[in-house]
């Protein structure tokens, strides 16, 4: 049998020590009798889309994205249309679609799993053409998103403190909202369409989602009294947030947002502008992914 080839995609900016340890990990646990790889290295932003393509397109078995949602996220792009099966080591900040389907975090046992090869074929949602994997999101995450990727430095404690800075200033919007069909309109502080369970650091916004279940999971977190942000945030943590009295839950295949005013959202933490108005779909088992 032939060996089958994986391209495993790192973004150097992540530190030389970082790729020697991801090196050392494939050479220890990826099992040579069974995979050839290699390493590509990005060169900017979005890198990874063209990377991933270029691999499928020359007959990848696997392409792993080395890094966090938004390296995943550049990865699906490149692999969209393609039968070229995702692979995940966890080197983001906050991980969300690697815990969400239970990957370990430490980069030995990713690469063990790789090596295991058991995939699944998990959903992909879309955002008009955009493809998202975690989530995407027009209202306070949006915001959060862009304060976020301005940030010099990563991690919980920074997306906690922009958190708690800009709750307290946000104004709620009165959006739009259409799903399969059923129209309603609400004053909302969060709108989230989930295809993963959380934002990342364990942070559950859509507790109930599965990537295999077919469909979309929106969250409208409704304008609430300030002061309860951090029970709300509690919640989240605890993946109680669905039972909050300030949430509605609603799942489906299609749903537009729209507000007149509406000019960002994020893609999987990705803040970008967008129109007035977006519709989102999702394409059941479009993506093969390596899982524990
Ligand atoms: N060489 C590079 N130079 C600049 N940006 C890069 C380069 N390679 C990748 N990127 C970008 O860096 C971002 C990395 O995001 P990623 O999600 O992997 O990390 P993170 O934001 O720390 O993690 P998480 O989303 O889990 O919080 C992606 O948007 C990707 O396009």
């Amino acid at each position: 049998m032939s060996k089958r080839h994986i391209v495993f995609i790192v973004n150097p900016r992540s530190g030389i020590e970082r790729q020697k340890e991801i090196s050392h990990a494939i050479d220890a646990h990826l099992d040579s009798d069974l995979y050839t790889h290699e390493i590509r290295l990005t060169e900017y932003a979005k890198h990874g889309t063209l990377l991933a393509r270029e691999a499928a397109a020359q007959g990848a078995y696997a392409v792993v994205a080395v890094g966090g949602d938004g390296s995943v996220n550049d990865v699906v792009h490149g692999l969209a249309g393609t039968d070229t099966v995702l692979g995940v080591i966890p080197k983001g900040s906050g991980n969300g679609m690697a815990r969400t389907i239970g990957l370990p975090l430490t980069t030995d046992e990713a690469v063990k799993v790789i090596s295991a090869g058991k995939t699944l074929a998990m959903d992909v949602g879309y955002a008009n053409e955009r493809i998202f994997i975690s989530n995407a999101g027009v209202a306070f995450d949006a915001l959060i998103s862009k304060k976020f990727a301005k940030s010099e430095k990563r991690g919980l404690a920074v997306y906690s403190w922009l958190v708690t800075k800009h709750m307290w200033l946000y104004k709620t919007w009165n959006f739009h909202i259409e799903i399969d069909g059923k129209i309603m309109n609400e004053r909302a502080f969060m709108v989230v369409v989930a295809n993963g369970t959380q934002f990342g650091y364990n942070f559950r916004i859509a507790p109930m989602a599965s990537y295999t279940d077919g469909l979309l999971d929106v969250i409208i977190v409704r304008r609430f009294p300030k002061i309860l942000g951090g029970i709300i945030a509690l919640r989240a943590m605890t993946g109680t947030i669905d039972k909050s009295r300030y949430v509605r839950h609603f799942t489906g295949r299609e749903m537009t947002i729209s507000h007149p005013q509406l000019r960002l959202m994020q893609t999987d933490g990705d803040a970008h502008e967008c129109a007035s108005s977006i519709t989102f779909r999702i394409k059941p088992g479009a993506q093969r992914v390596i899982v524990p």
